[in-house]
């Protein structure tokens, strides 16, 4: 049985490129490894929806923070039995992004702490309702919000598929996100969490597979 861990930060933060580092050094181990990424665009109506609000369509779906939310989990619920098997078959099972992006995101857009409804809501609606299996360990990637803007933006400039959505557009929003998850982390939110970063978040994460 595998571990699974789940990848959280701010957009443009570095999830996805860390996660193919975590790929290369576990080829140097005598491990396997694989990996998903949530919203799972171009897989779930949900998470498509999901960007298409966050892009300005579909009226003022994206001025929820709840319908918002309830989009991305319902994306991950088709998500559950891929996510128990992963974790039957391999060593490590890696989310770029899992539950707590919901609970980090809708804290912040709603003002409410790690023991507010909201983070409570979403821990109820995808563990106990949806059954999503709980994370055995969570990583935030220590990278402050001025940096994962400013690579946000550099990565917006460099490929016109990736126009900055409604949430990377909005600084303030970011630094509440930021500080969100750091509350989670506190909270020891759900599993035990590590803040890192580069080669050593991903040296702490692969020491932890048995
Ligand atoms: N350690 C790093 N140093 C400098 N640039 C980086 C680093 N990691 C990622 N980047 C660059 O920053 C941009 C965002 O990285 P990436 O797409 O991995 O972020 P992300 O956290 O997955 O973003 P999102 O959540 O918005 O999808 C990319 O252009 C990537 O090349
Ligand atoms: C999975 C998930 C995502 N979000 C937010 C975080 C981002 O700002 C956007 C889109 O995600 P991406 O990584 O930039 O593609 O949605 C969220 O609030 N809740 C979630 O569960």
């Amino acid at each position: 049985m595998g571990i699974l861990v789940a990848i959280e930060g701010l957009d443009g933060a570095g999830k996805n490129t860390i996660v193919g580092k975590f790929h290369e050094a576990a080829a140097g181990r005598a491990m396997t490894i694989t990996s998903t990424s949530f919203p799972s665009y171009g897989s779930s109506v949900e998470a498509d929806l999901a960007a298409e609000a966050l892009h300005g369509e579909h009226g003022d779906l994206s001025a929820s923070a709840y319908a918002m939310a309830l989009l991305f989990a319902l994306d991950r619920r088709r998500w559950s039995q891929w996510l128990r098997r992963a974790c039957d078959e391999h060593d490590l099972v890696l989310c770029d992004r899992y539950v707590a992006s919901n609970a980090a995101y809708s804290a912040a857009r709603l003002d409410q702490g790690p023991d507010g409804e909201v983070v409570r809501w979403v821990a109820d609606l995808e563990f106990t309702r949806f059954g999503l299996p709980v994370p055995d360990h969570q990583l935030l990637l220590g990278v402050p919000p001025e940096i994962a803007m400013e690579r946000a933006q550099g990565r917006a400039d460099d490929d016109a598929g990736r126009a900055k959505d409604a949430y990377e557009r909005d600084a303030d929003l970011q630094t509440r996100v930021y500080r969100s998850y750091l509350d989670l982390v506190d909270a020891h939110w759900i599993s035990p969490w590590t803040v890192a970063d580069g080669d050593a978040a991903v040296h702490a994460i692969l020491d932890l597979v048995p």
